[in-house]
């Protein structure tokens, strides 16, 4: 059902309303001891979500008490209409951190179709699921939703009793193993796209834009996702991780360093993540690399056109304050980082600011309709869900979202890996090959 023309979306085996009158969604939750996530998520063929952020919190969540499905230009404003009325009435029994949150997305432009490798995503699309497990600073919770009480209540039991069954860990595996790689770009074809991006930079239309590569990943067995973020974790512990997989089609995951935005009443942070040099073998290497960065007057101005977006954005709803410049140091990766945070004049639902702040800079460029239609004009592939909001609202409005980059979608026996880098004048080809070439390594790295 398309979202757009009514609020829930019930499966078969929960109690369905006339689909004229959706009922209100109950919820309960119950405190659990320490159980492995992979119970919730490797359940093929069932909606799934995992969510994880730098902070601590770990969510994931099975099955479907409410789906909320929208496309076109004004998707935002469809998924909000549905947002208001799948959580009217809403009831939860339960801590505020256990409660019932719609986990989802966007594509990354309006136009989106879904179709290979995105079979399944639709152009916005959010589930509120039914079971839900919370792992917090204040323990971990199951949470059951349903559409009356003693249906929520009797999942809960259920699922309690199921998971204290399981062994708490499962081990994360190895890698599937690659067994070859396909690119959508070679360098020489990358070598022109840039030049054709430089004269466009030349003659004025644009002033920045970010190109993307895609990298089509056989592998040697089946992938389990959760246990590829799960090693993810160890090595990028100070990122997001995301899965986002529709009962049907493929399974959208990642380890994102980028928050796009989180809103909890009128606080606001977000953040300017652009700029990219390597780590160093030693420590002085390191700090050379990351010296260089901050010293150079092209990552500085390809940073500030960041900043400068966002605050634009921002700044008719909120007073902006803009932090010191930082540097994120990653595994693989060093990036300038400038976090911003916002006090909102009125409180706004996070999806008005995901709207409003999507795409920044830091993966469109500027301005913005001009390098939509040279990243149209030039890149060989279909950028889904790759660098566009992934995240939760729940029913104040408040939520998180992160940009989905440093991720993959898995099909079959297939990933296919996204990764790009800005470019603005000066930009030299080769070197932004190499970078491009290390955004993919995350996940390629765990694909091995
Ligand atoms: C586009 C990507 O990364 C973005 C672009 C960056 C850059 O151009 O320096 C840095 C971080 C991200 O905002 C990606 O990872 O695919």
């Amino acid at each position: 059902m398309d979202g757009s023309s009514g609020g829930h979306r019930l499966t078969a085996d929960t109690e369905s309303p006339p689909a004229d009158e959706p009922t209100a969604l109950v919820s309960a939750s119950r405190e659990l001891e320490d159980v492995s996530f992979s119970a919730i998520v490797d359940a093929e063929h069932e909606s799934r979500v995992l969510w994880a952020t730098p902070g601590g919190l770990e969510v994931v969540g099975q099955g479907v008490a409410a789906r909320l499905v929208a496309h076109g230009s004004d998707r935002f404003d469809r998924v909000r209409a549905a947002a208001d009325r799948t959580f009217a009435g809403l009831t939860h029994d339960g801590p505020h951190v256990a409660r019932p949150r719609a986990f989802g997305g966007f594509s990354f432009h309006d136009e989106h179709e879904s179709g290979p490798p995105w079979t399944g995503f639709d152009a916005a699309a959010f589930v509120v699921p039914r079971i839900l497990v919370v792992r917090s600073e204040t323990g971990t919770w199951l949470t059951a939703v349903a559409n009356e009480p003693e249906a929520a209540q009797e999942r809960l039991e259920r699922w309690y009793d199921r998971l204290a069954e399981l062994p708490a860990m499962q081990p994360s595996g190895t890698g599937p193993g690659v067994e070859s790689t396909r690119r959508t770009t070679s360098q020489a074809a990358w070598t022109e796209q840039v030049e054709a991006a430089l004269e466009r930079i030349d003659r004025g239309t644009i002033t920045k834009v970010v190109l993307a590569q895609s990298l089509s990943v056989a592998l040697e067995e089946p992938i389990d996702v959760p246990g590829t973020l799960e090693r993810l974790r160890r090595q990028y512990p100070n990122c997001y991780r995301f899965l986002i997989g529709p009962d049907a089609g493929g399974t959208f995951f990642g380890a994102p360093p980028e928050r796009l935005v989180s809103k909890r009443g009128t606080h606001v942070e977000t953040e300017a993540l652009a700029g990219s040099v390597p780590r160093g073998e030693t420590p002085e290497a390191d700090d050379a690399h990351a010296e260089e960065m901050r010293d150079s007057e092209k990552v500085q101005r390809e940073h500030g056109l960041v900043v400068e977006a966002i605050r634009d954005q921002l700044d008719p709803l909120a007073s902006v304050d803009v932090a010191d410049q930082t540097i994120r140091r990653l595994a693989t990766i060093q990036h300038l980082q400038t976090p911003i945070t916002a006090t909102l004049e009125d409180d706004r639902h996070v999806l008005e600011l995901v709207e409003a702040l999507h795409p920044t800079p830091a993966v469109g460029g500027v301005p913005p309709a001009a390098a939509w239609e040279t990243i149209r004009d030039t890149e060989a592939f279909d950028r889904g869900w790759y660098a566009a909001p992934i995240g939760w609202f729940d029913a104040a409005g408040d939520g998180e979202f992160a940009v989905g980059l440093r991720s993959g979608v898995a099909s079959d026996d297939t990933v296919t890996l996204f990764a790009g880098s800005g470019i603005v004048a000066d930009s030299d080809p080769d070197d932004e090959w190499d970078e491009v070439q290390l955004k993919f390594r995350p996940i390629l790295d765990e694909l091995r």
